[in-house]
């Protein structure tokens, strides 16, 4: 679980990707990332399918090696990748030792709580609970390795809506206890305003947009109004939206400059982060259509 990959050299930096690039043979899956993550942070990797998050989130977890650029990470790397493993005849309770014998730091009472809170039983196969009670097992064996950066590929996908939640809540919970940094990607982009507060977009292996996620929206507003082919104040238009007799802009403000006043019919609001990546990850796919 510990990664390979350098340090990131910089004080207060838990990720670091300088012109990453990972091609499979001749396709790049990665090309010139680049970006800088806070420690402490917990940091949404969004993109469509195929967007190159896997690929990067293994990279840095020092898994698989780049074939561009560089990538860093600050202290210790625990990676859950997308298949959640467990073995399939060990018990919980077996992988929690497993856990133990694996990691250089072992939190024992950490990885049981985390089991405890969703009511994972300890003393059956792994093979023989849900799928989402597998990812559980998965998720406490990496918070028990006390890591300083968590890396959870879609660490949502087999949990229902109520354990989303709570996956979420008590993540926030271990991020505002040992201060260790979060990056995780997931499809499910509505259920992370107000746990993720930094933002990797990531579009045909490039990144689209990367920072803290509260400045990236403050910069832009979304405009409903009359049906129009311009939105009412100046901006770059991520997205275009026209129904009947309305439309709807999602516009990104021009930087340095007053925040515009728009009078009615107009109305402004400020996007949510769905609103954002939706507009983004819109825009990538009618650019890649030609
Ligand atoms: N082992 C591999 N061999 C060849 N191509 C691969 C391999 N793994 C990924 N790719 C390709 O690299 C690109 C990025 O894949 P990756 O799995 O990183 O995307 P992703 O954003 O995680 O997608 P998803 O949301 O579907 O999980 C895709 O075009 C994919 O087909």
């Amino acid at each position: 679980m510990s990664t390979a990959v350098e340090s990131t050299g910089g004080a207060g930096v838990a990720l670091r990707a300088q012109a990453l690039g990972k091609r499979y043979r001749s396709k790049w899956a990665l090309r010139e990332c680049t970006f800088e993550l806070p420690a402490g942070r917990v940091a949404a990797l969004v993109g469509a399918n195929g967007a190159g998050k896997t690929t990067l989130m293994t990279v840095l977890a020092g898994l698989l090696d780049a074939d561009e650029g560089s990538a860093g990470a600050a202290g210790r790397v625990a990676f859950v990748s997308q298949e959640k493993p467990v073995y399939r005849h060990f018990t919980a309770a077996d992988m929690l030792r497993l856990g133990a014998r694996l990691n250089v730091v072992w939190d024992e009472a950490r990885a049981r709580r985390w089991l405890a809170r969703f009511e994972v039983p300890l003393d059956r196969a792994c093979g023989k609970l849900s799928g989402g009670q597998a990812s559980q097992v998965a998720f406490a064996l990496a918070i028990g390795s006390r890591p300083d950066v968590l890396m959870l590929d879609e660490p949502l996908a087999a949990l229902d809506p109520l354990a989303r939640r709570e996956v979420t809540a008590e993540l926030l919970g271990e991020v505002g206890e040992t201060g260790m940094t979060v990056l995780l990607s997931t499809h499910v982009v509505a259920e992370l305003s107000g746990v993720a507060d930094y933002l990797l977009l990531l579009a045909h292996g490039r990144l689209l947009a990367g920072g803290d996620l509260d400045e990236l929206l403050e910069r832009h507003v979304s405009y409903t109004g009359p049906r129009s082919d311009v939105p009412p104040a100046l901006g770059g238009i991520v997205e275009a939206r026209h129904t009947g007799n309305q439309s709807t802009f999602l516009v990104e403000l021009p930087e340095g400059q007053p925040r515009p006043v728009v009078a009615g019919p107009w109305v402004e609001r400020p996007p949510t982060l769905e609103d954002y990546v939706l507009a983004q990850l819109e825009a990538t796919r009618k650019g890649a259509r030609g």
